[in-house]
């Protein structure tokens, strides 16, 4: 396994349905490898067996509300027992496509969960641990739809909802990125994707390279 003289980093990638992330996650881990970093490319819910069965539910089954949020956080704790906390500590960096910011976006902003059930969540699931980087892609929800529907892909439960629904969860992640400025930085995800690409490696060299 390639080893890495730099500390181990979390670094997640989160954004409304569409926004772009994919294909920059795979961009960032062939940079990071490229240094001889050894990375874990991870996402949720998922990232694990029992997360990808929970996934499947998540994404597909109709739930009460609370129910969703909890199995969100349920999948979470087990990835971090599974897979982050164990790359860490073994000098891996973890890139994850979405991390408890999601939930905050789409349960709490998007769906009304009281606020304090979230804090309640993420207290008991991981305290005082969040990401060292989180990437905002942020763009307007008519843009994403028009790429999800561009895929040609059976949308999911999440890509089904209507715009305003995309209108509050994007609302919801700029309100967390403001109140944790410098854990997020948010990309106009609207840009060519190299021009995205090229923001986020600047990013990372600038925080952890120079
Ligand atoms: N910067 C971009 N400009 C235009 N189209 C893009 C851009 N980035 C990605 N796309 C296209 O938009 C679609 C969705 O991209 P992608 O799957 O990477 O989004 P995502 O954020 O991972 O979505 P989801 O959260 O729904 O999985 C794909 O068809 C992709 O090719
Ligand atoms: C972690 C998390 C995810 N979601 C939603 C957001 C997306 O619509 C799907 C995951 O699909 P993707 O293709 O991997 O983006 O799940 C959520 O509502 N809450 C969460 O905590």
């Amino acid at each position: 396994m390639t080893q890495t003289a730099h500390a181990p980093r979390f670094i997640t990638f989160e954004g409304i349905d569409g926004a772009g992330k994919s294909s920059q996650i795979a961009a960032l881990v062939a940079l990071l490898e490229a240094r001889g970093i050894a990375v874990e490319q991870t996402r949720e819910p998922g990232g694990t067996p029992l997360g990808e069965r929970l996934r499947d539910v998540l994404l597909h089954e109709p739930m009460h509300l609370e129910t969703e949020a909890m199995l969100m956080f349920a999948a979470r704790r087990e990835h971090l027992a599974a897979r982050i906390l164990p790359a860490l500590e073994a000098g891996r960096w973890v890139v994850s496509d979405r991390f408890s910011d999601a939930t905050y976006a789409y349960q709490v902003s998007g769906r009304g969960l009281a606020e304090d059930k979230f804090d309640a969540l993420e207290r008991w699931v991981h305290p005082g641990f969040q990401p060292d980087l989180t990437l905002l892609f942020d763009l307007a929800p008519a843009v994403a739809a028009a790429r999800v529907a561009g895929t040609g892909n059976a949308p999911d439960r999440f890509e089904r909802e209507r715009q305003d629904f995309f209108e509050r969860v994007r609302a919801g992640y700029l309100a967390r990125a403001a109140r944790a400025p410098e854990r997020f930085r948010v990309i106009d995800a609207t840009r060519p994707p190299e021009a995205i690409r090229a923001e986020i490696e600047a990013v990372v060299r600038e925080r952890w390279f120079a």
